[in-house]
């Protein structure tokens, strides 16, 4: 499947990323969104103040909960939603904006849905020749681009298989392969994998970025799975009502959010309240309310200094504290600094590792994970030491802006 240049309706011949004529590619933006809204009557703001931009080769996400308005901005980058305010820039043109829209038909961009859309009175073939037949393409040249795009998705040997006789995956490959076959500047994948199995999902996801890669295309890709974003992305636009809470790369995102409700929504979070006792340098130091241990820990983000005496907000991925081996006949002791004392209430068996469910002394409930070795039981009381290069200290107000927080993130009951 290796393709070095992919062919263009006009006979021009694009590189394919990795090779020598890619890495000089244009490194302006492929598409500019700044300040995009999106209304529905007097009531709905789906979308509010959107900015963000695409360059050759990236893949972006629009990652947040339902209903945050990523499905309206992808659909208005498109076309096929107007736009009440700011401007869609797409190839150095403006194609939105409030004097202009850009049907979308005439804005070079492939689009593959949630529900394929795949019709299924074709074939295989026609499904993917349908777009350049609309363009008018010339039949030799459609041939062409046909087998070419089937085998960069892997369906090759399908060509004249009616589409109903096509798995989940293959008619996902081929709404992918009909999106890319005129060749267009941008693709956008709104959910495109939510109605496969978890097992397809994982390979189609890898696939897809396979094949991205390898054509260099540059793709605005929507979902509201944190996995999906992190593994897919080279930069996530984390939204929330309609805005944009922040916008990096996944391991920023991840290890450095920006504010509360970012650290909230992606990955979970064992979070503990306290009070500044010390600052010194780059470290925090605040006093655990529930326990008066001392934690240290990384001041982040909200804009705001912390000062001695602000109450705090410590957190720390759950994945990140360790589970000690303090003997049980020294739980009375008093803790070192940066370690809490917790109860098991479920020890889960995950293959690789345990999952131990824990309530600390005021009742906060939380998850950590433990090497396989350590066989804790409902009831033992155990130690958890939270790493200072991993905890990160916010102002306890910062929380006000907080999202709801899922099922899985735990907070301390106030
Ligand atoms: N045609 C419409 N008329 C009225 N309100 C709409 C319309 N389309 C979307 N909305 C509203 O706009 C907001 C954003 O919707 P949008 O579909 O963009 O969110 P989303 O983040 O893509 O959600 P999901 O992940 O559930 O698809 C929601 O409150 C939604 O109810």
């Amino acid at each position: 499947m290796s393709v070095n240049a992919i062919s263009t309706e006009d006979g021009r011949s694009i590189p394919a990323a990795g090779t020598s004529a890619a890495l000089q590619r244009d490194t302006e933006a492929v598409l500019t969104v700044s300040g995009l809204r999106r209304t529905y009557g007097d009531t709905v703001v789906a979308v509010d103040g959107v900015d963000f931009s695409i360059h050759p080769g990236e893949i972006v996400t629009l990652l947040g909960p339902s209903g945050c308005g990523k499905s309206t901005t992808l659909r208005t980058v498109m076309g096929l939603e107007r736009a009440n305010g700011g401007t869609i820039t797409y190839q150095g043109r403006v194609v939105e904006s409030e004097t202009v829209s850009v049907p979308s038909n005439k804005r070079d961009m492939g689009m593959v849905f949630q529900s394929y859309a795949v019709w299924p009175h074709m074939t295989v073939a026609e499904n993917v020749s349908y777009p350049l037949h609309l363009r008018k393409w010339k039949k030799p040249r459609i041939a062409e681009a046909v087998d070419e795009v089937l085998a960069l998705v892997g369906l090759e040997d399908f060509h004249d298989r009616p589409s109903t006789k096509l798995s989940g995956g293959q008619q996902q490959r081929v709404a992918l392969a009909r999106a890319l076959v005129y060749r267009p500047g941008l693709l956008l994948l709104d959910e495109p994998f939510s109605n496969l199995d978890a097992r397809l999902r994982d390979e189609m996801r890898s696939e897809v970025k396979a094949i991205q890669r390898e054509i260099g295309i540059a793709v605005l890709f929507v979902t509201h799975d944190q996995q999906e974003a992190l593994s897919m992305s080279d930069r996530i636009v984390l939204m929330r009502q309609g805005r944009v809470l922040q916008s990096a790369g996944p391991e920023e995102l991840y290890n450095h959010p920006s504010s509360p409700a970012a650290r909230d929504f992606l990955g979970q979070t064992l979070v503990f309240r306290g009070e500044v006792v010390e600052k010194t340098g780059n470290r925090t130091s605040c006093r655990l309310t529930e326990a008066g241990t001392i934690i240290h820990g990384i001041e982040e983000g909200s804009g705001r200094p912390l000062n001695i005496g602000d109450a705090c907000e410590i957190s720390i991925r759950p994945e990140q504290a360790a589970v000690t081996r303090e003997p049980a006949d020294r739980l009375n002791e008093p803790l070192a600094v940066n370690q809490i004392r917790v109860k098991v209430t479920a020890a889960l068996f995950l293959g690789d590792r345990r999952e131990l469910q824990i309530v600390t002394a005021r009742g906060q409930k939380a998850r950590v994970f433990a090497p396989l070795e350590e066989r804790h039981v409902e009831g033992d009381r155990i130690v958890i030491e939270l790493p200072e290069v991993h905890v990160r200290v916010w102002p306890a107000d910062a929380t006000k802006t907080s999202s709801a927080p899922k099922a899985t993130i735990t907070r301390e009951e106030s």
